[in-house]
């Protein structure tokens, strides 16, 4: 077996309850511009699991959009693997990892579609080609070579032009809808910090320590 190097926590930022607001959108939000403050390039770049019906997991990495207490958002093919699985089981686990804040943020919960009028607004402020890469890309299928999808990128640049690109009824945002956060703090000796937000019945948040 390859032997993988361990690196020491070379900070020792503390996470005490005091610390933490209330809110766990709040506390995202306050470790999101923290992230963004220390240059952490995609520091809104999240890990998103879903799982299919019989059980078995996926992960992959798209970028955060936008947040508020309604949920997270992220845009995506409808038709794509996390798609089909979202279609089938609405549920989702968010990761965000900040290496040089030794930072990690797990969100998990239930899965919406965002409005039509939603997803439309953001679309249109879409670079062109990107508006075209949605149109041209049946994401997480096979395809022969690349030659076929720069072909078809190419010849919906003709179909569309700049400006009047509309958006694929395939493709679009999904919102996540919190029930639970965790913040965790790397801390030395492996003794790291982290508190579980876990939504409550009447809309309140409760806050637990974990063991690290
Ligand atoms: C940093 C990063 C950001 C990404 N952002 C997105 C995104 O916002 N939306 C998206 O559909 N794919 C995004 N991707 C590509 C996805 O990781 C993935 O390859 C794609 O969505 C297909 O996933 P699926 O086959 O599991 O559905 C991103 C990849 C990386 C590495």
């Amino acid at each position: 077996m390859t032997q993988v190097p361990v690196r020491q926590a070379s900070t020792d930022r503390p996470l005490r309850r005091h610390d933490l607001d209330p809110d766990p959108l709040r506390q995202f939000a306050r470790w999101l511009a923290e992230a963004e403050e220390a240059d952490i390039r995609y520091a809104n770049a999240m890990a998103v699991a879903t799982a299919a019906p019989d059980g078995t997991p996926s992960v992959r990495m798209v970028l955060l959009r936008g947040f508020d207490e309604r949920g997270f958002v992220f845009y995506t093919n409808y038709e794509s693997q996390k798609g089909r699985e979202l279609a089938a089981n609405p549920r989702a686990a968010l990761l965000f990892y900040w290496d040089p804040l030794e930072r990690q943020v797990r969100i998990s919960g239930r899965v919406l579609k965002v409005s039509s009028e939603e997803s439309d607004a953001y679309f249109r402020s879409r670079p062109y080609g990107s508006q075209l890469s949605a149109w041209a890309s049946r994401q997480s299928e096979p395809v022969a070579c690349r030659n076929e999808l720069e072909a078809r990128h190419a010849e919906l640049a003709t179909q569309f032009p700049e400006g009047h690109v509309p958006r694929p009824p395939f493709w679009g945002g999904y919102r996540v809808v919190p029930e639970q956060y965790e913040f965790w703090q790397g801390r030395r000796n492996r003794l790291h910090d982290r508190f579980r937000y876990t939504r409550q019945p009447d809309g309140s948040w409760l806050i637990e320590r974990l063991q690290p």
